[in-house]
């Protein structure tokens, strides 16, 4: 806007009725400045919005079995589901109907952008004419210098169509801001649990005692739901308990609080008599290994996923062979064509799901964790397969402190203690053969699942 002042001032001076005669002309030229400035963006955007939108085709109800909102790229990461539901054809016709109706509105668009461009870029020469014509006619009377005509064209032209450029950019400038203040607003979250450094106690050795001592949780993203009702669990160091209850009692949301994903609403968790929240989370950490019931994977070979088990050093090929081989996985890594330099895939894709389980086992020992955590795969695997499995967490658990969420409950009738959840609290505990004797809620999970064997 300064621009276009001086420009107004430096032609008044020059010739202030040549300058009336263009003025005529300076709301069209702003327009055309904002015409050709919305031009450059729009080609840019038009490409950046189809492959945005494009990549929407996934949303909402095209992964309805999932019922979360998800994106082209993930339907086609999801490839399997997507073939296994037979909705390819569904995919792809309304990834393709997006497209058409976007080309349609596209060409609307483009039709009357052509328009208004055309008639923008006229409207300069209209003014240079008219600039043109108008000085000769002064020059000739001898009001003004021949060379006053090209000052007050110069000035008043040029300057209009830039700062009508410039304002086409100001809505952009404006959603720029924005963001800015988003992403600014986003850096400066401070985690409610600081990842490591502060005032925080590092002890130098775990014994691998866990007490959940009167703990009251409900998740962040749902306040309303209370998930543990003030659960007591005392586990001793070496000590391996099972917690069983039905789908949904908060056995999982033990295991979190125990890693420290989420801080008790009431209560504490506490390793060796001291309270987690007072303890370095990357130390706690550091003292437990997770095999849960859908291992993850790294898209690279099998020896690194074993490997960032202890990202504290690089571990030998030895130290990793005698992972693998505890884990029952070994004789198969060596089977393959790179052995342990074998690629998993996305997601460890190319292995099966007790490979996978098996690799995790051996990523976990790797670690060597005072407190093993396990979340027993709920997915069935075939006998053989199950067996290994079983045997490597069996290996696994020898010597350390083990909590086990257990869905077989065959797999943990050996366990020092069975702690029997229901809607969050703890409603019976002790060894399988005391609650079978009991027979109260423990018997009753056993009851129902030799009942649905049969
Ligand atoms: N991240 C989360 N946010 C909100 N609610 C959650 C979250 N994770 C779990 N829940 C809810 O907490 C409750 C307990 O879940 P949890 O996974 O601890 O149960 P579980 O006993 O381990 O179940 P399962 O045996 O099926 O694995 C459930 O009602 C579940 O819907």
């Amino acid at each position: 806007m300064s621009g276009l002042l001086v420009a107004l001032g430096v032609a008044f001076v020059a010739s202030w009725k040549l300058s009336l005669a263009v003025l005529v002309f300076v709301p069209l030229l702003l327009m055309a400045g904002y015409v050709y400035g919305e031009g450059i963006k729009g080609s840019a955007k038009s490409t950046m919005d189809m492959t945005e939108q494009g990549g929407k085709v996934g949303d909402r109800k095209l992964i309805f079995a999932q019922g979360i909102s998800r994106r082209t790229a993930e339907a086609i990461s999801n490839i399997r589901t997507v073939a296994s539901l037979t909705v390819e054809a569904h995919f792809e016709d309304k990834f393709n109907s997006y497209f058409d109706n976007f080309i349609r509105k596209e060409r609307v668009k483009a039709a009357k952008f052509g328009l208004f461009f055309g008639l923008s870029q006229c409207i300069p020469q209209f003014s240079q004419v008219v600039a043109i014509y108008y000085g000769a006619h002064l020059v000739s009377s001898g009001e003004i210098e021949f060379d006053t005509i090209f000052k007050v064209a110069m000035a008043l032209i040029r300057t209009s169509i830039a700062v009508g450029r410039t304002f086409s950019f100001a809505p952009d400038a404006y959603k720029a801001r924005l963001a800015a203040k988003h992403i600014f607003h986003l850096l400066n979250r401070k985690p409610r649990i600081e990842n490591g450094g502060g005032d925080y106690t590092c002890p130098t050795e775990c014994r691998g005692e866990v007490t959940l001592d009167h703990i009251e949780f409900t998740y962040p993203s749902r306040p309303d739901a209370i998930i543990l009702r003030g659960l007591t669990v005392t586990i001793k160091p070496g000590q391996r308990v099972a917690l069983v209850g039905q789908s949904g009692c908060g056995k999982s949301t033990c295991v979190s609080l125990v890693e420290r994903f989420y801080d008790t609403s009431r209560g504490c968790v506490r390793i060796d008599s001291v309270d987690i929240r007072s303890l370095d989370v990357q130390w706690v950490r550091a003292q437990l290994a997770l095999v849960s019931q859908e291992p993850v994977l790294f898209n690279t070979t099998i020896y690194d996923n074993i490997a960032y088990g202890d990202n504290t050093r690089t571990p030998t090929m030895d130290e990793v062979f005698h992972v693998a081989k505890k884990a029952n996985i070994h004789n198969f890594i060596v089977s393959l064509p790179l052995g342990y330099y074998t690629n998993v895939g996305e997601c460890g894709s190319q292995l099966s799901g007790g490979q996978k389980q098996r690799i995790a086992i051996a990523r976990a020992l790797l670690r060597n964790p005072r407190i093993l955590l396990i979340d027993e795969a709920t997915s069935a695997l075939d006998t053989e397969s199950e067996k290994l499995v079983q045997e490597a967490l069996e290996r696994a658990q020898e010597g350390r402190t083990c909590i086990v969420i257990a869905h077989r409950l065959s797999t943990i009738r050996s366990a020092d203690k069975i702690v029997v959840m229901q809607e969050g609290v703890v409603v019976e505990e002790g060894t399988h053969d005391e609650l079978m004797a009991r027979e109260s809620f423990y018997c009753d999970l056993v009851q129902k699942q030799v009942d649905a064997l049969v």
